[in-house]
């Protein structure tokens, strides 16, 4: 694992009308958003606003991992059933290996808001260092997804995705994250903690103590 290394975060808005300018893209501002109040270690972003056009997904996916060398990728939009969603074709096209729990627990954890949820086609896949995981187009399925459900008193009833992402880049070899639990609360297995949580020093503990 990288100890120095800036967490880099690829952020795509796929969207025909907002790539178009018919309305405002809402995608990036609320990933950026979310992100922002959920991951307390140092992070920036890279961001594009694209139409929902494979061969763009692709390019713009390989560009941000291969070039611009991104350790997660997050995309909102084109993951439903109509003809120009294509965003999971694009996704698994440039994949390494997949990660299907991702896209399941996603539908999960949205079958709790809306019925609509099956309707997702989600996927998440890992190409060379990078996670990318696709997120639905409705700007606020992004808070959904990664943050999870929670009660009136805020607590949390089911964990969002974000949950497992750190320690998926840790597996990745890429930065240390750290989240403000509460927002997300990251998990690791107690053999990845760190002792003094975000200082840089880690001393792993030993697995079962
Ligand atoms: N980037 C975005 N900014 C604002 N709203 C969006 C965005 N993407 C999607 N939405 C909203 O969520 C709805 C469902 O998203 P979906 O990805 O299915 O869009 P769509 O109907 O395929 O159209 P488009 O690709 O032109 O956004 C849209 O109809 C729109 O109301
Ligand atoms: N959490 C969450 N998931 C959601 C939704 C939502 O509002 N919240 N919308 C659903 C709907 S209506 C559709 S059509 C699919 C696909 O959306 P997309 O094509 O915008 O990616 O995501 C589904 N998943």
């Amino acid at each position: 694992m990288s100890g120095n290394e800036q967490l880099l975060v690829g952020l795509v808005s796929i969207s025909d009308r907002a790539a178009q300018g018919v309305y405002p893209d809402q995608g990036l501002p609320a990933l950026e958003e979310w992100l922002r109040l959920a991951i307390s270690s140092a992070w920036r972003s890279e961001a594009r606003l694209i139409a929902d056009d494979r061969v763009s997904i692709e390019q713009t996916l390989i560009d941000l991992v291969d070039h611009l060398g991104c350790h997660l990728v997050l995309t909102t939009g084109g993951t439903g059933p109509a003809a120009r969603d294509l965003t999971p074709e694009a996704t698994l096209a440039v994949a390494d290996r997949l990660m299907p729990g991702f896209g399941e627990e996603m539908r999960r954890i949205s079958l709790h808001f809306v019925p609509t949820a099956i309707l997702s086609r989600q996927v998440a896949v890992i190409r060379r260092q990078a996670l990318i995981v696709n997120l639905p187009g409705q700007p606020k399925a992004i808070r959904e997804t990664l943050e999870g459900l929670r009660a009136a008193d805020g607590s949390v009833q089911v964990n969002g995705i974000f949950a497992a992402i750190p320690y998926c880049i840790d597996l990745l070899g890429g930065p240390w994250i750290e989240t403000r639990p509460e927002v997300v609360k990251a998990f690791r297995p107690k053999s990845a903690q760190r002792s003094q949580p975000g200082d840089g020093t880690a001393v792993s503990q030993p697995a079962g103590s």
